[in-house]
């Protein structure tokens, strides 16, 4: 298949050879829509993008692993209660949870599929209001201590993309605290909730600080003129979602950060 050209692509890697050495895996299931701008927002950041099949037996010589957003299995049970038996998600459980710490990303359907699996707590239900919303979504990164956010600064507001039915994050109010008093909430809506996620939380980790989850998009705000605009009209925010890609890069690399 025909790859479009990458606006910068030659530039990052010029500037930072030591990045193109990375491979970031992205999965794909059947139903999975995201893959493509994952793959392209890897390759943006200056990494190599490997795809991976849900079948594979084998996750391969990979330094980091993104499961993108869409549909999987055609969100039949339960979005990501299928994808979670795939062959290839024992190998990336145990991947994440081994001395390694595989650096593991969960967008939207992804995050789904970690909650399924168990690398995340808590779960994922319909949207408080029961309809699919799609829109730009204000978030601040409350935590920059994980593999996916390093590059952003504490407290920073992001504008990415939302769109999905089941963004209604749910745990108990034992797993909540914890997830607070551990500092694992990594992302939290900001000016509204869209969907009624307990304590306005968009995406969390896990204890280690390798795995995260989130519901908006960061791979569809990675290039100038296609991400959203910024809600207060204060500049543009169109690549708000870089620094996820950047930062992992910066982490399999041993960068300064
Ligand atoms: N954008 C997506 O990944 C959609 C996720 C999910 N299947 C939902 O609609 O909730």
């Amino acid at each position: 298949m025909t790859e479009l050209p990458l606006i910068g692509e030659a530039v990052a890697v010029a500037a930072e050879p030591r990045l193109a050495g990375a491979r970031i895996g992205v999965v794909t299931f059947p139903g999975t829509l995201d893959d493509r701008d994952a793959a392209r927002a890897v390759r943006l950041a200056g990494a190599t993008a490997v795809e991976l099949w849900h079948g594979d037996a084998e996750l391969g010589d990979v330094d980091a692993v993104i499961i993108p957003g869409g549909f999987s299995y055609g969100d039949y049970l339960r979005a990501g209660a299928i994808a979670r038996f795939a062959p290839l998600m024992s190998k990336i459980i145990d991947a994440a949870n081994s001395d390694a710490k595989l650096p593991v990303l969960g967008i939207c359907n992804g995050f789904q599929i970690l909650t399924e699996s168990h690398l995340l707590p808590g779960s994922m239900i319909k949207n408080d209001h029961l309809k699919f919303l799609c829109r730009d979504q204000v978030l601040r990164v409350e935590n920059t201590n994980t593999a996916w956010t390093l590059d952003y600064q504490a407290g920073q507001e992001i504008t990415i993309p939302l769109k999905n039915q089941d963004g209604q994050y749910i745990a108990d109010e034992k797993t909540l605290d914890a997830l607070e008093a551990e500092g694992r909430v990594v992302f939290r809506y900001v000016g509204f909730n869209p969907n009624g996620s307990r304590r306005d939380i968009a995406g969390i980790s896990n204890a280690a600080g390798n795995v995260v989850g989130l519901m908006p998009h960061p791979e569809h705000a990675v290039e100038p003129g296609f991400g959203p605009e910024s809600l207060d009209g204060i500049g543009g925010s169109d690549t708000d979602g870089l620094g996820f890609f950047t930062s992992v890069l910066n982490k399999i690399v041993g960068g300064d950060k």
